[in-house]
């Protein structure tokens, strides 16, 4: 993973003439918590932030498009996607398996773009202990338990024995909530998204991501 003072970094995403290397920001939540819904909110408004596309060995959703949502792969060439070292990080999550491709990530980054993760906790640690300068994470909480399951069951896209599997998963999935940088309860979804936009416009000024802030003050400096 280059490093944050990449030279190629660009103003991607902030006001005026100021270089910045992207940063990864990550979504995780139980399922049904809402991280989908507020990840596409987040990329209809915001046209420097790319979605990371997952492979998966998981069946395709009724609605769901091969290189959209997932690169929906078999287990054979899951596996030689880790051998060969080409995810950021992969997981086995309620029986199937998911990882991030590394290319796609580390090009955005370099160019100053950030990137959208919609991944779990196991994920999440991967990243931390490889990237922790370009993460950003947060986990969003369900307002309560049976609004998360009917959240499930009003979301339509998972049989009554898988939704049954990810609210018995949803425990074990939200006790890992403080090992996130921020928390976000998803009552009101405007409210979630605005929070999660904020958080996003905070991380791109910090000081550490403006690789570009010596020229511009030194430019400054030579102008007075
Ligand atoms: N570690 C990891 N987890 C992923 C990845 N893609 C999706 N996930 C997680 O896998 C879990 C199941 O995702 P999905 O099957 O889409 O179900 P959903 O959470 O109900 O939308 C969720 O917790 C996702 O965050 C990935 O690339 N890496
Ligand atoms: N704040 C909210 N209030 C009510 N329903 C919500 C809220 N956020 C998301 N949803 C709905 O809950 C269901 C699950 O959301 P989704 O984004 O698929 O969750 P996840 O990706 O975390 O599994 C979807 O039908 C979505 O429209």
């Amino acid at each position: 993973m280059p490093t944050a003072s990449d030279a190629n970094a660009t103003t991607a995403g902030l006001p005026g003439d100021i270089r910045r290397r992207g940063l990864m920001l990550v979504l995780s939540s139980p399922s049904g918590a809402g991280k989908t819904t507020i990840s596409r909110r987040m990329l209809e408004s915001d046209g420097n932030l790319s979605m990371s596309v997952s492979v998966t060995t998981r069946a395709k959703r009724p609605g769901e498009v091969h290189g959209k949502d997932y690169f929906f792969i078999d287990p054979t060439e899951f596996n030689l996607m880790v051998n060969r070292r080409e995810l950021l990080e992969h997981a086995k999550v309620f029986g199937n398996y998911y990882g991030t491709p590394k290319g796609a990530v580390e090009e955005a980054l370099r160019a100053g773009k950030d990137v959208l993760f919609d991944i779990d906790w196991q994920g999440t640690q991967q990243l931390a202990e490889s990237a922790r300068d370009d993460l950003v994470s947060i986990f969003i909480l369900p307002p309560g338990a049976r609004e998360l399951e009917r959240r499930l069951t009003t979301r339509a896209q998972d049989s009554a024995a898988e939704i049954a599997k990810r609210m018995a998963k949803a425990n074990d999935e939200m006790s890992h909530w403080s090992e996130y940088d921020y928390v976000i309860v998803n009552r009101d979804l405007d409210e979630s998204v605005t929070a999660v936009r904020s958080i996003l416009q905070a991380e791109r000024l910090k000081r550490r991501r403006q690789v570009g802030l010596s020229d511009f003050v030194r430019g400054l400096q030579a102008g007075l």
